[in-house]
């Protein structure tokens, strides 16, 4: 189990957009981190990466594999060189190869190897990056916006592949807007708020025997804090 705390994290130490958040990670879950457009998602996962200007806190992680919001490629490198890098990097090149190579499959890449991933389309250069990503094994994942751009058989494939990386043991936290997609599958939500996390928990914990979907539950939340605040 790993804990976060950011006391709070910004981009610069006098305006800080990320406050007391403050959360567990556990083994063999699919933590879904939602909220709406500036609600600071980008801004924790920053934190947590590292490479947030300024944190004040305590972000101790494992060795993970991280799925970016946007893809971030090699411009002269194909995508048998990018997956080459990898390789190179890796301690078990022949694993984290053939695993390449089936995910590229998977994901219906196989026949651009020798192509050039800045000229693909949106979706295969997500494609790339989910590949690069999920090669190498890890017991932990960070997965920003991973179903952006993605036709409905990625979608699926991707789903399933988080799925089984899940039972098999490993802690994923994912970002997403798809809200229809996260409560089928995550196990955990973080919800933040200008940049608060106004609520935690299981579907069943954060429903309170409503049995409302997660966008009701959503606004739900933010209206008590709202209310709070105001009265
Ligand atoms: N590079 C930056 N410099 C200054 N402020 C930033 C920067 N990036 C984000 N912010 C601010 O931090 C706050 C949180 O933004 P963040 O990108 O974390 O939100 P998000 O939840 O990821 O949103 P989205 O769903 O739109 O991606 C916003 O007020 C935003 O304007």
């Amino acid at each position: 189990m790993h804990t976060i705390y950011i006391e709070e994290g910004g981009y610069e130490e006098k305006t800080p957009v990320i406050t007391d958040i403050r959360f567990t990670l556990q083994e063999g879950e699919i933590i879904g981190l939602i909220g709406g457009n500036g609600a600071g998602k980008s801004t924790t996962i920053q934190a947590m990466l590292g490479t947030l200007p300024y944190v004040k806190g305590e972000v101790t992680l494992p060795t993970f594999g991280y799925v970016p919001e946007r893809p971030i490629l090699y411009d002269y490198y194909t995508l048998a060189e990018h997956i080459h890098l990898l390789v190179q990097c890796s301690a078990q090149p022949e694993t984290v190869q053939k695993r390449a190579y089936e995910l590229a499959s998977l994901f219906k890449l196989d026949t651009h190897f020798e192509e050039y991933p800045t000229t693909f389309s949106k979706g295969m250069q997500q494609k790339v990056m989910l590949i690069l990503a999920f090669a190498p094994r890890y017991s932990f994942y960070i997965v920003d916006e991973p179903f952006m751009g993605l036709d409905p058989q990625a979608i699926r494939a991707l789903i399933r592949l988080l799925i089984e990386l899940r039972d098999e043991g490993a802690t994923i936290l994912l970002s997403t807007h798809a809200l229809d997609t996260a409560e089928k599958m995550c196990n955990r939500f973080l919800c933040l708020h200008n940049g608060v996390l106004i609520a935690q928990g299981s579907l069943q914990a954060l429903q309170q025997h409503r049995d409302e979907p997660l966008l009701d539950i959503f606004d739900r939340v933010i209206d008590e804090v709202t209310y709070a605040s105001i009265s």
